[in-house]
C-alpha cells in the first residue's frame, strides 16, 4: 500500500499550483470512470494538465484512466474534470484515491458529478443502460478501509458524517428529466451501487449475495470519492454506466473483461455525454445549506 499520508497542507500546494497554472476557477467537479475519458474533450478553453505535473497527484496506471486533469468550460459551468480517477486496487491507499476531490473542494467546487462503469447485477438490467445511484453499498468502508478513518481534520468536515443523504435528489431529478428529453426509455435506471475492493471481477457466490443485498450494479470505485466529498460538503450526483453483466448463474460461459467494459464506454460515450452536458446546462447553483 502506498504510504504517505495527503492532507489539508499537500491539498493547498496542488490549488496554489493550479492557480498558478490557470485562469479557471472551478465550481463543478467531473470523475471519468473507465470508459468516458472523451467527455473531457468537450471542455471548452481547457486547460489540459498531466496527473504528473501536479504537485502530490498519483499516478493513473488504469487502461482507459488517461490521467489528466481538464479545466474549462462544460454546459455552462467553470469545470475541473479528471480524466481518469484512482482507485485502491491499485495500490493507493483510501486516503490517496480521494485526493484529487479534497483539491476540488479548496478549488472552490461545490457539485461533484462521477461517472463509472458497473457491471449490471439487477437481471432487469442491460448492457448499456444508465444507472443513476441513489445509494451504495461500500464494502470496504463498512470493514474501516474508507478514506475518513484516521485522524479527522476539522477543515474538511465533522468526524460522523452522515451518507443517508449522500445523492442529491434535486439532480436525480434534472437528470431523469433529461433522460426523457433524450429519449433514454428503459436504459435510464436508478439503483443501489455496490463498491467491492477489486481488481479481480467477482465470483458467481459474489454476485448474488451482492444482488440479495439489495445492490442494482457492482464497481471498485467512486464511493470513497463521495464519502469525502459529502464530508466536505459538496453535493453529490453519481451515475453507472452498465458495461456487463454480472455473472450470477454457476454453469454460465460469460466471462467479466476490462475490454468489455471499455468497449460498451466507447459505444455509450455519446449518450453519457449529452446526459452530463444537459444535466450540467440545466443545474441550479446549490442552495446555501448545500
Ligand atoms: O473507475 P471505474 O470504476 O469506472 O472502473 C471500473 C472498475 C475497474 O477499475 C474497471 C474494471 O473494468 O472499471
Ligand atoms: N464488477 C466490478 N467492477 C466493474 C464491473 C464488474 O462487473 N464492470 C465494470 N466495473
Amino acid at each position: 500500500m502506498e504510504g504517505k499520508t495527503l492532507g489539508y497542507e499537500q491539498c493547498e500546494q496542488a490549488v496554489t499550483w493550479l492557480r498558478d497554472h490557470s485562469q479557471h476557477r472551478p465550481s463543478v467537479g467531473i470523475v471519468l470512470g473507465s470508459g468516458h475519458s472523451a467527455l473531457a474533450d468537450q471542455v471548452i478553453k481547457a486547460d489540459i494538465f498531466s496527473y504528473a505535473d501536479i504537485p502530490h497527484f498519483p499516478r493513473s496506471t488504469v487502461p482507459g484512466h488517461v490521467g489528466r486533469l481538464v479545466l474549462g468550460e462544460l454546459g455552462g459551468h467553470t469545470c475541473v474534470v479528471m480524466q481518469g480517477r484512482f482507485h485502491m486496487y491499485e495500490g493507493y491507499s483510501a486516503n490517496t484515491v480521494v485526493f484529487p476531490v479534497r483539491v476540488m473542494k479548496l478549488l472552490g467546487v461545490h457539485t461533484l458529478l462521477l461517472t463509472n462503469a458497473a457491471g449490471g447485477l439487477n437481471p432487469e438490467y442491460n448492457v448499456g443502460d444508465i444507472m443513476l445511484v441513489k445509494d451504495h453499498i461500500f464494502l470496504p468502508g463498512l470493514a474501516a478501509h474508507g478514506p475518513l478513518v484516521g485522524p479527522n481534520d476539522e477543515r474538511f468536515g465533522p468526524r460522523f458524517p452522515s451518507t443517508s443523504d449522500a445523492y442529491d435528489p434535486e439532480l436525480r431529478a434534472i437528470a431523469r428529466a433529461v433522460a426523457k428529453e433524450l429519449k433514454f426509455g428503459q436504459r435510464l435506471r436508478e439503483g443501489v451501487y455496490v463498491m467491492e475492493g477489486g481488481p479481480a471481477f467477482e465470483s458467481v457466490a459474489e454476485c448474488r449475495m451482492l444482488k440479495l443485498m439489495g445492490g442494482d450494479a457492482v464497481g471498485m470505485s467512486t464511493v470513497p470519492e463521495v464519502h469525502v466529498a459529502r464530508h466536505c460538503g459538496i453535493r453529490v450526483f453519481a451515475i453507472s454506466l452498465i458495461t456487463n453483466l454480472a455473472v450470477l448463474e454457476f454453469d454460465s460461459p460469460q466471462r467479466a473483461t476490462h475490454a468489455e467494459v471499455l468497449e460498451t464506454g466507447q459505444r455509450s460515450a455519446a449518450n453519457i455525454q449529452q446526459l452530463i452536458i444537459n444535466l450540467l446546462t440545466c443545474m441550479p447553483p446549490p442552495t446555501p445549506s448545500d
